[in-house]
């Protein structure tokens, strides 16, 4: 049973102040890219994880790799144990960058659920999957629904984003990951030995996603955490410069970073970007992407679609 997961990107992220829980109130429009990690589970004597792919050697293999704990929730929600259930060997395959600020833990997490489910035949209705999701994280629904989406609360209350049009995205993958939670911090700290200007309204860059024009969406991304992981990585602002200089039409930190994403007018642009990006030598790797694209499905082995009990909604939903 294998799932493929996307990736994201905030084109939009407003983060308000700190909330008893610890979390930031957040309001953001996520963008789900065809960057994508695949989830594979099968049942097995024992269990186990495996992990192939793009920075695979960095991610746990125990009980903190958010696709393990995918299981325990799962199991706990139907009132089993995990041995009754049975045990499951579970392969992440992974294409998202670890610690890149575009929720690749989180894909997993997703992609995990729905596997189990399926394997499990569990008829869960998408409501369930969904608030199972936020138990694991706060991008992890956005993983399971995919396309546009305003996200509010902590990133987990989604409402689909009208967005007909394909964008076209080159990402700046960095040496080294960033820690969320840390760079949550960096922007308190910022916040409280000064001003940094916030973004503003989102209503303009959902109306430009609407009319599918990307350079009017380029002057409209913004990223409340762009100054914090700046701050705490400084070069990001000369890798940000080269992919515009690339010819992007304008660039931002993806999420928490160090990911930098940058719009391109289209597809071949887009090839354009990430071939002058490459030789730039200002990230470890470029790879081009596009979006919106559907949340986690169940691949047919026989066709490459979808034949999942559980359908996400189309990228093109409207609000
Ligand atoms: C910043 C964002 C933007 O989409 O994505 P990434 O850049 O990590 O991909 C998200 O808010 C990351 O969501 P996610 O990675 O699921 O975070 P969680 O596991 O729920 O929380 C990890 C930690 O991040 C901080 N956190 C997270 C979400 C939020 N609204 N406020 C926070 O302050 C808290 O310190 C929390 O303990
Ligand atoms: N399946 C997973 N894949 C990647 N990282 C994971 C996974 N499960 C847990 N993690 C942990 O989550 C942290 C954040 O990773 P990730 O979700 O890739 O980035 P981000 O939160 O920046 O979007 C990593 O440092 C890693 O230790």
């Amino acid at each position: 049973m294998t799932v493929t997961v996307p990736s994201k990107i905030n084109v939009h992220l407003s983060v308000g102040p700190v909330r008893d829980d610890g979390y930031h109130e957040l309001t953001t429009i996520f963008q789900a890219l065809s960057l994508t990690d695949s989830v594979t589970v099968s049942a097995a004597e024992t269990p186990s994880l495996h992990v192939t792919g793009e920075g695979s050697k960095i991610v746990p293999r125990d009980e903190r790799n958010l696709a393990w704990r995918a299981v325990d929730v799962l199991a706990e929600h139907t009132g089993r144990s995990a041995e009754e259930l049975g045990s499951v060997s579970i392969t992440l395959d992974k294409g998202i960058p670890v610690a890149g600020g575009m929720a690749g833990g989180s894909a997993d997490a997703a992609g995990a659920l729905l596997a189990l489910a399926t394997l499990w035949k569990l008829d869960l209705s998408r409501e369930e999957l969904t608030s199972l999701a936020a138990q694991l994280g706060s991008d992890v629904p956005f993983a399971l629904h995919g396309g546009t989406a305003l996200g509010t609360g902590r990133g987990e209350e989604l409402v689909p984003v009208l967005s007909r049009h394909t964008f076209h995205w080159v990402l700046a993958f960095a040496q080294r990951g960033l820690s969320t939670p840390r760079v949550y911090r960096e922007l308190d700290r910022l916040r409280e030995v000064g001003d940094p200007p916030p973004v503003g309204d989102h209503a303009p860059l959902v109306e430009a996603m609407a009319w599918g024009d990307p350079h009017r969406l380029a002057e409209l991304l913004g990223n409340d955490l762009q100054a914090a992981a700046v701050s705490l990585r400084p070069n990001l602002r000369r890798t940000l410069r080269a992919g515009v200089e690339a010819g992007a039409l304008a660039g931002i930190v993806s999420g928490s970073g160090p990911t930098c994403a940058f719009l391109c007018a289209d597809g071949d642009a887009a090839v354009q970007v990430s071939a002058r990006l490459s030789g730039a030598g200002v990230c470890r790797t470029v790879r081009v992407a596009s979006g919106p694209v559907p949340g986690a499905r169940v691949v047919d082995p026989d066709d490459g679609g979808d034949d999942s009990p559980w359908h996400p909604s189309p990228p093109q939903a409207h609000a």
